[in-house]
């Protein structure tokens, strides 16, 4: 039983080329989802793709503090050098704590903690993810086997477990900058995620 529902789909012109916007609801929480799509891919043949989760600062505020804005531009490039791919926009702000706690975590690490430190003292986990949604997307849009751009192993591990082969996983390393490089260390140091500092 799939977790989302497919909605609605139109154009999405960018400035690397025109994307099918394709927008899902989640079921039970109602969430809106986004699915940015460039030619065929369910074919069966392996797609290139990333999993984005929501982030206004980065994606949408310019913000330096992650590296969220500089991944999304570069894995819409990668799609659309490539010709055909698939860019899931997922809600999950603040690896799933949302906005106003995201900001409450900001402010802990403006005080010294890092990232995954200023998430528990608020008592959450280092990551609230879940991927079944992205899973349900994937499956529902026939996308059997992915290049997944990504430095995060725990997404490569859901996509699997999901039942989605993750045929390559394509490294995402952008806008490492003076004011992201301590939490791009802490992701690598405390999160696994595989990046060369
Ligand atoms: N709670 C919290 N979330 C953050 C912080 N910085 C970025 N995020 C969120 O982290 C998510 C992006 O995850 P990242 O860890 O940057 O990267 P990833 O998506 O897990 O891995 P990649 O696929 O390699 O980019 C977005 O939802 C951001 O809003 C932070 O300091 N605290
Ligand atoms: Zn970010």
């Amino acid at each position: 039983m799939s977790s989302v529902t497919r909605m609605a789909n139109s154009k999405l012109p960018t400035p690397w080329g025109t994307f099918t916007l394709i927008g899902f609801e989640e079921k039970g929480t109602g969430k809106d989802h986004a699915a940015l799509v460039m030619g065929n891919i369910d074919d069966g043949q392996p797609v290139l793709g990333r999993i984005h989760s929501e982030c206004l600062t980065g994606d949408a505020l310019f913000s330096l503090r992650c590296d969220c804005g500089f991944q999304l531009q570069a894995a819409l490039e990668n799609i659309a050098k490539e010709g055909r791919g698939i860019l899931l926009y997922v809600r999950q702000e603040g690896r799933g704590i949302g906005l106003l706690n995201k900001i409450h975590a900001y402010h802990l690490q403006d005080q010294g903690k890092d990232t995954v430190e200023a998430n528990v003292e608020l008592g959450f986990a280092a990551d609230m993810r879940d991927y079944t949604i992205c899973a349900d997307m994937l499956h529902s849009l026939g996308v059997k086997q992915m290049k997944l751009m990504t430095n995060n192993p725990r997404k490569v591990k859901a996509m699997e477990n999901f039942g989605i082969e993750v045929v390559e996983r394509v490294p995402l390393q952008e806008g490492r900058n003076p004011f992201n490089e301590g939490y791009l260390d802490t992701k690598a140091g405390k999160l696994g995620h595989m990046l060369k500092s």
